[in-house]
């Protein structure tokens, strides 16, 4: 055990936990003026650190909603800039941070936390558990046409970045979200501002409008002159379609981009209906398949009351949770909802375990197959495989 302690960063203190994030990253500190723009990404009493006397480690959250199958939004922590200095590694500072944050998080009602995880062996243990997974597609411009079949109402608007940051929060607060979406707060435009601003190349956006108004957007970015070999992509950094015609409306603009020959679209929905709008399918390849959001449900009770279940069977499950035993206990899971009882249980997992299936991104059944929860009842896998799922899937688009 290495004698340090852990409490809140001042403001003043922010710039040396984004060095120390940044170093531990491989990456340089910012200049002063990127520093200016990183800074507005801190919520304040946000940031905390381990001092030994010297910060030698720290980690970061700011409050956002989370939304739930059935379209709930309860209150979530994203965790972000977590580190501990090379040459303090492996001795505890990383379990002290987590467990000082999960302690706040409980404390003052937060029932999720969220994060984007660096390395996928490290936050398991911590109750955090792979909920969200994407996949990265490449579309082919100059072969690519949309299916006859495929919406063609609305229209597009492209705003340039100072009037894309004006509207954009606007429109993204007003959009429908799939489960695992995130409300997006101030300190996260002012990080994504920080970026754009930041990029080699201009960012764009494009807004499309319904006819009751803005109903989606992309922002995105195209390689530059010097891009060899002369073939260039357009990248997109988001995209949100709130309805089926903004979704084919703003892959109708993108496909139109002059002197562009793929256009790029990373860390999307694993059920985005990108093959279903194009003529021919194999215009868009899958690049690859990835890790999304790791959630922490830190207020078991609270989380499985909030989502829906689907029509099936009632199963008690027994959830453990080491590290907040407030969590442990049994939880009877129905169509219409969830609350504790003291009825044995079918299915005992751990909150890791639990995190996975809660957003409906695994499936309960695949996780008992793979050793991972615990079948007391043969029946219960397909009755929780029911009533866990989800009509779409889990997704947040918000990265940090
Ligand atoms: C949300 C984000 O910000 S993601 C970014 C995370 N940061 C990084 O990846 C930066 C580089 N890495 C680091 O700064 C550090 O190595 C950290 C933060 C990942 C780990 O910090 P440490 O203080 O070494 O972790 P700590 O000693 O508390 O380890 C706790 C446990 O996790 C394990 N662990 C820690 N890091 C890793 C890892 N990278 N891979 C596998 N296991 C790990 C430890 O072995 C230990 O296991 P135990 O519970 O069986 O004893």
């Amino acid at each position: 055990m290495s004698d340090f302690e852990i409490r809140t960063l001042d403001p003043g203190e922010h710039r040396a936990a984004s060095n120390l994030f940044r170093g531990s990253l491989h990456v340089p500190p910012s200049d002063d003026a990127d520093w200016e723009r990183a800074s507005r990404a801190f919520q304040p009493g946000g940031t905390i650190g381990a001092f030994d006397p010297d910060l030698i480690g720290t980690a970061r959250s700011f409050d956002a909603e989370l939304t739930v199958p059935g379209g709930a939004r309860r209150p979530m922590a994203g965790v972000t800039g977590v580190a501990v200095r090379a040459d303090r590694t492996r001795r505890g500072v990383l379990r002290a941070l987590m467990a000082a944050q999960l302690e706040d998080f409980a404390g003052r009602g937060v029932v999720f936390a969220s994060l984007l995880a660096s390395e996928a062996p490290i936050y398991g243990r911590f109750g955090y558990g792979l909920a969200t997974r994407y996949r990265s597609y490449t579309v082919d411009r100059h072969r690519a046409r949309l299916h006859p079949g495929a919406p063609a109402t609305g229209e597009v608007q492209l705003l340039e970045l100072d009037d894309a940051l004006e509207v954009l929060p606007g429109v993204y607060e007003s959009l429908a979200r799939r489960p695992g979406a995130m409300s997006r707060p101030e300190v996260l435009w002012r990080l994504y501002e920080g970026q754009a601003r930041r990029n080699p190349q201009p960012v764009k956006a494009v807004v499309h409008h319904g006819p009751d108004g803005p109903d989606g957007f992309a922002t995105y970015f195209v390689d530059g002159l010097q891009a060899h070999p002369w073939t260039k992509s357009l990248r997109l950094v988001d995209l949100f379609p709130g309805t089926p015609a903004a979704f084919a409306g703003l892959w109708r603009f993108l496909l139109g981009v002059d002197l562009v020959d793929t256009v790029v679209a990373e860390a999307r929905p694993l059920d985005e209906p990108i093959e279903l709008i194009l003529a021919d399918h194999r215009r868009s390849t899958v690049d690859r398949i990835g890790d999304e959001h790791w959630v922490r449900l830190v207020d078991v009770p609270a989380a499985l009351a909030a989502r829906q279940y689907g029509g099936a069977e009632p199963v008690v499950v027994e959830v453990t949770d080491p590290l907040l035993p407030a969590n442990n206990g049994a939880y009877r899971i129905t169509p219409d909802g969830a609350e504790r009882t003291d009825e044995p249980a079918a299915l005992r997992l751990d909150v890791t375990a639990l995190a996975m299936v809660y957003l409906g991104t695994w499936r309960v059944s695949a996780l008992a197959e793979a050793g991972r929860i615990e079948v007391r009842d043969p029946a219960a896998p397909a009755a929780a495989d029911v009533l866990f799922g989800t009509r779409v899937a889990a997704w947040s688009g918000t990265h940090f």
